[in-house]
């Protein structure tokens, strides 16, 4: 298995309503059998990336290597690639199955070989009833399938996985998550996959790539993402409901570290919960941007007061929204509990929990109680 290098990778497309620079100097490595998502909202340049790799677009800028040689310049065919595409790009006049051992016939592998790795695979996707049919015949679910077997079917130096499964039933997507990852760590295969689904990144990648406007914003694993966002974008983005965020002004003294948010309320803390050179650094920025995750945010004692917007339990968690001075924000509970909308309520938040912020450049300065 090959590692990926790409670097410094640009992508421009030129119209006739003007330039679109949709990737912008990316720097990326995948290692060999890793597992990478590509994580981020519509437009932000996943689905462009891919096709670099693939060979379907071309670079603007920059390099693309696989196991050290350059493979930016050849035809897709000769990348030693293969893809599960979104919109499926089955060959219409073939079968299901034929469709999926059209690449293991250019291989020259033995019929018997073929058969065997069809139907394995077909059977690890649940179409195994459909191989004798045509694309036009089965639903989108199946073609997709189809398309996510036909590549994982191959050998190939790396995988690309286009929204592999938005088709699929929520049920059914996750059984075949767990598979797809279990085959993948089985065959060693390096593979980058596209999503716009935090769940599926989280619970196949080893490290997301986020990306917000053509730009790399941070690139770690699922943990990581969640306990040390880089900055504003990555901490908002990642984590269901979003992380609340607050301008707050600091106050540090020998003695405690008080963050003053919007509208009075000040969440205090003794100095020794900073270090050190966290401290320096809020004497150096007096005004920050407070990040607190909705789990983090406890209701029901501290010194931050507010008023119950909406509470809701949702099975097996409790969402409480709460207008502190004119701004809502959530609170997320393990437990069942229920307030009344307009009822008072106090919240606090532990220290170790809080995720400074630079306001102007959104870079991360703190987690807990260290730099970041
Ligand atoms: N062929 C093209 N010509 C011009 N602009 C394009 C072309 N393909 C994509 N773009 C633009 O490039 C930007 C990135 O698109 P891309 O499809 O890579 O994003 P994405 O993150 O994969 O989005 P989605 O999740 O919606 O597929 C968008 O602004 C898109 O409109």
């Amino acid at each position: 298995m090959a590692e990926l290098d790409i670097t410094k990778v640009d992508k421009i497309y030129h119209s006739r309503k003007g330039d679109v620079h949709a990737v912008k100097a990316l720097d990326l490595v995948v290692k060999p059998g890793e597992i990478v998502a590509l994580l981020g909202s519509s437009g932000c340049g996943k689905t462009s990336t891919l096709r670099m790799i693939a060979g379907f677009e071309e670079v603007s800028n920059g390099s693309i290597t696989l196991g050290g040689k350059p493979i930016h310049t050849l035809p897709p065919a000769a990348r030693g690639v293969a893809m599960a595409f979104e919109a499926y790009s089955l060959y219409p006049p073939l079968t299901i199955g034929e469709n999926m051992s059209f690449a293991l016939k250019a291989s020259k592998l033995p019929q018997a070989e073929q058969d065997r790795r069809v139907k394995a695979m077909a059977e690890m996707l649940e179409i195994a009833d459909i191989l004798n049919k045509y694309p036009t015949s089965v639903s989108g679910g199946q073609q997709q399938r189809a398309s996510l077997g036909r590549a994982l079917v191959r050998d190939a130096g790396l995988y690309l996985l286009d929204e592999p499964m938005g088709q699929l039933e929520p049920q059914l997507r996750a059984v075949l998550r767990g598979r797809i990852k279990h085959y993948l760590r089985e065959h060693n295969c390096t593979t980058i996959l596209v999503t716009h689904d935090q769940t599926e990144a989280n619970a196949l990648a080893d490290r997301i790539a986020v990306m917000e406007g053509g730009v790399l914003q941070q690139y770690a694993t699922p943990a990581e993402l969640k306990a040390k966002p880089a900055n504003l974008f990555t901490g908002t983005f990642i984590g269901e409901p979003p992380m609340n965020v607050f301008t707050a002004d600091v106050k540090a003294n020998g003695e405690t570290v008080a963050f003053t948010v919007e509208g009075g309320a000040t969440l205090s803390y003794p100095a020794a919960d900073f270090s050190p050179q966290l401290r320096e650094a809020l004497a150096r920025n007096p005004r920050i941007a407070l990040g607190i995750r909705p789990h983090a945010l406890h209701l029901g004692e501290g010194a931050v007061k507010g008023k119950v917007v909406a509470c809701q339990w949702l099975g097996d968690q409790t969402h409480v929204a709460v207008d502190v001075a004119g701004r809502t924000v959530v609170s997320v509970s393990q437990e069942r509990v229920a307030r009344a909308p307009g009822s008072d309520v106090a919240l606090k938040v532990a220290a170790r929990d809080l995720h400074l912020f630079d306001p102007a450049s959104g870079k991360a300065i703190a987690h807990g109680d260290a730099l970041a």
